[in-house]
């Protein structure tokens, strides 16, 4: 990627030069990166690839040693409250209220926000939860109706960017490609989609571009399209061992 890579109005998130250290450790070495809005963007790589970090560079959880971080072109360190207004954060395991409802959640959750809660019924009938649950208390979803309800709360906030970690681990094959079309139709719809996971396959079906995180900096990028599935699934295998190896 290019160290001079500017904002321009097409640029909804953009890591330049980022460096991340936890000790003596640079866990983020110069990351650089940048997903366009309206983009699914996926990035992969081993464990202690150093994901979940860039993920907390772009809220602002991250201790920047050098680089910078623009989320829709604010600044992450200058203003990390503007920037975490554009995202939406949905972790592996969704924490939300137990006892409520889907609609009691996403009630209280935006009001909470200071935002309206007249877009509840069209977001729950956008990410698919099916009608006849939205009154049941979340003690009974499952892991999929639970990434559901707070992808609904991003759209009922008109929230620009999800974040999304993992998304799909623990979700069976039907729910994983139900998912998946939900994902299409939020970009078909203009949200902007970075997701960080291991399933290569699911990456390849779903993102536009997918970029491969090593050792904290992207190894290479692949557009999703025209893609082959092994070329996906030998690259991920390539730098994940490299690590490994390390
Ligand atoms: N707050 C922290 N303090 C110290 N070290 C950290 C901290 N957060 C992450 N690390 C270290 O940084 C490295 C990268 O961690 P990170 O969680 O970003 O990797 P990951 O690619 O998300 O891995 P996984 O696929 O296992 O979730 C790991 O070695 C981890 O131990």
């Amino acid at each position: 990627m290019s160290k001079t890579a500017t904002i321009t109005d097409s640029t909804a998130l953009e890591l330049t030069d980022v460096t991340v250290r936890y000790g003596a450790a640079d866990v983020l070495q110069g990351l650089s990166l940048r997903v366009r809005r309206g983009e699914i963007y996926a990035l992969l790589g081993g464990n202690g690839a150093g994901k979940s970090t860039t993920i907390n560079a772009l809220l602002g959880f991250a201790p920047l040693a050098a680089g910078r971080v623009r989320v829709c072109g604010i600044d992450v360190a200058a203003d990390v409250l503007a920037a975490r207004a554009a995202l939406a954060y949905v972790p592996e395991n969704v924490a939300l209220y137990e006892h409520l409802s889907a609609r009691e959640n996403l009630a209280y959750f935006l009001r909470l926000a200071g935002a309206g809660t007249e877009g509840i019924d069209h977001a729950l009938t956008t990410v698919g939860l099916a009608r006849e649950a939205w009154e049941r208390r979340l003690a009974g979803y499952s892991k999929g109706m639970r990434q559901k309800v707070a992808i609904a709360l991003a759209l009922a906030r008109a929230v620009p960017v999800l974040l999304l970690d993992e998304p799909t681990t623990g979700l069976d094959p039907q729910a994983t490609s139900e998912f998946n079309r939900m994902l299409q139709d939020l970009r078909g719809q203009g949200v902007t989609i970075f997701m960080v996971t291991h399933d290569l396959l699911g990456a390849a079906e779903v993102a536009d571009r997918i970029g491969f995180l090593d050792r904290g900096r992207i190894v290479q990028e692949l557009a999703a399209e025209g893609a082959a599935r092994f070329d996906v699934q030998a690259l991920y295998a390539r730098y994940a061992s490299t690590r490994r190896a390390a």
